[in-house]
C-alpha cells in the first residue's frame, strides 16, 4: 500500500518538475477559466442553470485537474453523467475548449499550457461522445454531433472542426 502513495507522489513529482504544474497554477487555471465561462454569452447560461454551488464546483475541478494532470488521483467524481443531459453539442464543446485555451495561455507557461490543452481536448472528444449517445446518435469515427434541436450557439459562424480519424 505504501509502494503505491509512493509511486504516485513519485509521478506526481515527476510530472510537476517537467511541467511547472503545481496546485496553486491549478487553482489559478480553474478560478480564471469558470470566471470567463460564468460571463460568457454561450456557456454562461449553460452552467448558471446546472451549477448550485460554484465553490463546490471550483473545489471539484481543482481536484479534477489535480488527477488528470499530475495523476494525483485526488478526484473520485464521474463527470459523463454530469453532461450527458446538458443541452450542448459539438459547437459547444470547440467554444469550451478555445475559451480553455485562450485562458490557459494566459496563465501557465507553455509547456503547462500544451500539457492541460492536451488532456482537455482527449476529454471533450470523450463527453461529446456521450453526449451524442445519450442523445440517440450515432456517429461514425471522426465524425462530430451536431443536435439539430439546438439553436447555433456561436455567433461568430464557427462551426465544429471534423475531428482526425
Ligand atoms: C460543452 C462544454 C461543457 C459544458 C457546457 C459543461 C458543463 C458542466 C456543468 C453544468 C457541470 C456541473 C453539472 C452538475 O454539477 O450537475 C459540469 C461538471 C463537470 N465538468 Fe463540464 N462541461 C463542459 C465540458 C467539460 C470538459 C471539456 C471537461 C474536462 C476537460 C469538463 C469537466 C467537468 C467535470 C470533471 C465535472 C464534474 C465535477 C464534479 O464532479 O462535480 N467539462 N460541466
Amino acid at each position: 500500500m505504501e509502494d503505491v502513495a509512493e509511486r504516485r507522489a513519485q509521478i506526481v513529482a515527476e510530472i510537476m518538475a517537467a511541467t511547472g504544474i503545481d496546485d496553486a497554477m491549478i487553482a489559478r487555471l480553474v478560478d480564471a477559466f469558470y470566471a470567463r465561462v460564468r460571463e460568457d454569452a454561450v456557456l454562461g447560461p449553460v452552467f448558471n442553470t446546472h451549477v448550485a454551488d460554484w465553490d463546490i464546483h471550483l473545489a471539484q475541478m481543482r481536484l479534477f485537474w489535480s488527477s488528470v494532470a499530475l495523476m494525483s488521483g485526488r478526484y473520485h467524481g464521474r463527470p459523463m453523467p454530469k453532461h450527458m443531459n446538458l443541452p450542448v453539442d459539438a459547437r459547444h464543446f470547440d467554444h469550451w475548449l478555445r475559451l480553455f485555451e485562450s485562458v490557459a495561455r494566459e496563465v501557465c507557461p507553455p509547456a503547462a499550457a500544451e500539457h492541460f490543452l492536451e488532456r482537455a481536448r482527449r476529454i471533450a472528444e470523450n463527453l461529446e461522445y456521450g453526449v451524442a449517445v445519450s442523445n440517440g446518435a450515432e456517429l461514425v469515427r471522426g465524425e462530430r454531433f451536431i443536435n439539430p434541436h439546438l439553436p447555433s450557439p456561436d455567433a461568430d459562424g464557427h462551426t465544429a472542426q471534423q475531428l482526425p480519424c
